[in-house]
This record gives structure tokens, sequence and C-alpha cells, in this order.
């Protein structure tokens, strides 16, 4: 008798991506590095033949050499901490998830590459992919760029497979739950009079071209979350600002949601705004002498959180008059970060 054909299910695949960073914060490496971020024409967006001599050739050469020495002081024994925190969470919800799924990890500039860690997801055969870029909040130029590389090399796969991204996940209650947890640890050991919810800037440009049917004005348009601007970074923060603010029991006048790291360049165009240098300076003459810091658009510690705003910053803000600046530390592995991580994977 001829056997009947059995179906075994596959594993599901999982591919979690960070931004990226250098292979080391020796000058060459963290040029290479520069060179692949800013020329994405989703980062910088000018056309190629603008984009890529005037940073290639004039721009990365000059910031090279200073960001390296920042690299420098990040770097730890186990490396850079993106890079780190990013395979101790791929580990850890590995072992939440079981032998039902596969997780890999790849980061959209440099290594480990999407490449790699969709190759194993490719061998082991799994039956589909959920992609998950470790950006809270959608923007074209992290989000989307992740998502662009991904679909630019599966298409050329012969046999393509299913694949869901996971957009966007501000309003996810395991998210927002795990930095509420991070931040009243902090409330508990001091008292703070003032709250900034400090996000990475992008141009205000970038806004405007991924507004819907020109819903987004950059005015109140964002203080309501709705359909409408489900994908509009700047209403992602200000909704992510509500939702821990609610979770941390703060009131409206005791927070402030502002942007930092803007790219400082001769084209000045503007990035989003208030900028956090400029708002930080000027509490300390308003009576707000103890600042916590939250950096809610990282899952996880890197240049952006604990050298800019907890070095950086803290500096600008005693200079300023300020008394106390704490950053909340980044979700990186913890407990119930690694548990909303795998719930979410779970719902998709
Ligand atoms: C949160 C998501 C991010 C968005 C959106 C984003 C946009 C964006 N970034 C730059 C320029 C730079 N960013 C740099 C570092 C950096 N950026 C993110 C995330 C987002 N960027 C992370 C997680 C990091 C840290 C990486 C690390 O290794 O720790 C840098 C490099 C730092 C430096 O050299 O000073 C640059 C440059 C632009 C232009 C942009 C949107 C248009
Ligand atoms: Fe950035
Ligand atoms: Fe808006």
């Amino acid at each position: 008798m001829p056997s009947t054909p059995t179906a075994s299910k596959g594993r599901i695949g999982v591919l979690l991506v960070n931004l990226g960073t250098p292979d080391s914060p020796q000058t060459s490496d963290v040029r290479r590095y520069l060179n692949e971020f800013l020329t994405d024409g989703r980062v910088i967006d000018m056309p190629a033949a603008v984009r890529y001599p005037l940073f290639q050739g004039l721009i990365v050469p000059l910031r090279a050499p200073k960001s390296a020495k920042i690299y420098q002081q990040l770097w730890t024994e186990r490396g850079s901490p993106l890079l780190y925190h990013g395979l101790d969470l791929q580990k850890l919800v590995q072992e939440q998830l079981g032998k039902d799924y596969l997780v890999a990890f790849g980061m959209r500039y440099q290594n480990p590459s999407i490449e790699s860690a969709l190759q194993q997801l490719r061998d082991a055969a799994v039956e589909r992919i959920i992609v998950l870029p470790l950006f809270p909040q959608y923007a074209a130029a992290s989000t989307g760029s992740v998502q662009e590389k991904v679909m630019e090399l599966v298409s050329k796969w012969w046999v393509v497979p299913s694949i869901s991204f996971i957009s966007t996940f501000v309003d996810d209650p395991g998210f927002i739950g795990s930095f509420a947890t991070l931040g009243k640890a902090e409330m508990a050991k001091h008292e703070y009079d003032h709250v900034v919810f400090s996000y990475h800037g992008i141009p205000e440009r970038h806004v405007l071209k991924g507004s819907h049917k020109g819903y987004c004005k950059l005015g109140n348009c964002c203080n309501n979350y709705n359909k409408n601007n489900r994908y509009c970074y700047r209403a992602q923060c200000f909704e992510t600002s509500r939702q821990l603010a609610q979770a941390l029991g703060l009131a409206p006048e005791r927070y402030t949601t502002s942007f930092q790291s803007r790219l400082q360049s001769r084209l000045r165009d503007p990035w989003l705004q208030p900028y956090t240098d400029e708002v930080l300076k000027e509490m300390p003459a308003k009576g707000i002498k103890n600042v916590l810091a939250f950096s809610p658009a990282f899952v996880a510690d890197c240049l952006e959180t604990t050298i800019e705003v907890g070095e950086e910053f803290k500096e600008m803000f005693e200079e300023a008059g300020g008394s106390h600046w704490q950053l909340v530390p980044s979700l990186n592995s913890n407990p119930e970060w690694v548990q909303a991580v795998t719930n979410m994977i779970r719902r998709n």
C-alpha cells in the first residue's frame, strides 16, 4: 500500500533587526559603518548623485574620527551595547518561544547583516517569517529602511516565503509596561520635578513626506493618535509619551517630549522640535532641578542613550544650574521586555 504523505509544519522564522553599529571603534570601521548608513536614500533623502559624493567624499571622512572617539567611550568588553543587547534578546526570546520558532538577529548596517540572518532562516526552511524591526515608532529612515532591505533580499529568492512585518509598537502594553517598570525603579530612588521623553529626531521633511493625504501639518494633528497618523513618527512619539506618562501617573505639566541627535549639517533643514539640548538648558531657571530622562525611541542602550542623554545632556543640565539628571536605562534584555517581544511575536 502506498503511504499517505503527512503534512509536517515547519518552524516559524523570526527576524529581529536593529539599526547597526561599527565592527570596532577604530576610525576605519566607523567610516565604513557611516558610509553605509549615510548613503542610504531613506536616511539621507537626496538624489544618489549628490548623496554619495557629499557623504562619502566629504561629511563621513570628517565625521568618522570624531564619532570613533565617542564609540571608544561607549565600547565595552562585550563590544557595542546595541549589538550585545540584541544578541541577548535574541537568545532569551528564542528560549521563551521554544522549538516551534527560530529567532535570528541582524543589523541594517554592518554586522551581523540582515542577509546572514535571513540565510539562517532560509537554511532552516522556515514556514514563514515575522520581521520585528526594533524601533517602537515607525520612521521611513529606520523601520522603513529595514523593510526595504528585507524585501530587496527576499525578492531574489526563487521561493519567496510569507513575510509579515511588525511596523510600530508604540501602543503595545508590554513595551509601555516594561519601560514604566524601569522608570518607577528610578523614581523610587530619587524625587524628580520633571520627566523628559527624548526621542531620536528626524528632519521635519521626512514626517511631511509620510503624511497620509496631507493629514500631518506638524501641528496639533499629532496630538491624537488615530488611523490617519498611525505611521506619523511625531504622532507616535507623542503617543508613547502619553502612554508612559499614564503608566507612571504623571500629569501633562510634569513631562516634556523633545527630540535629540539632529545631524548638524550646513543644509540647516529643520528637524523635529523642540530640541532636547535647548529644552534642558532652560529648565533650571524655571525651577526644574531634578530631571528623569527616558529615551523611548531605543529599546537598547547605544551611543544615543548612554553617551548623548546619559552623559552629554547631564553635563549641559548641570552647567545650566540643574542638580540631578538621570537616564532611565533602556529595555535591553530585561525579562519583562523579553516577555513583551515574545507576546508580540506570538500574536502575529
Ligand atoms: C530610533 C530610530 C532611529 C531613527 C529614526 C534614526 C534616524 C536618523 N539617524 C541619523 C543619523 C545618525 N544616527 C546615528 C546613530 C544612531 N541612530 C539610531 C537610531 C535611529 N536613527 C541608533 C540606534 C543609533 C546608535 C548606533 C550605535 O551604534 O550605538 C548616527 C551615528 C552616531 C554618530 O556618528 O554620532 C548618525 C550619524 C539620521 C540622519 C537619521 C534620519 C534622517
Ligand atoms: Fe540615527
Ligand atoms: Fe501630525
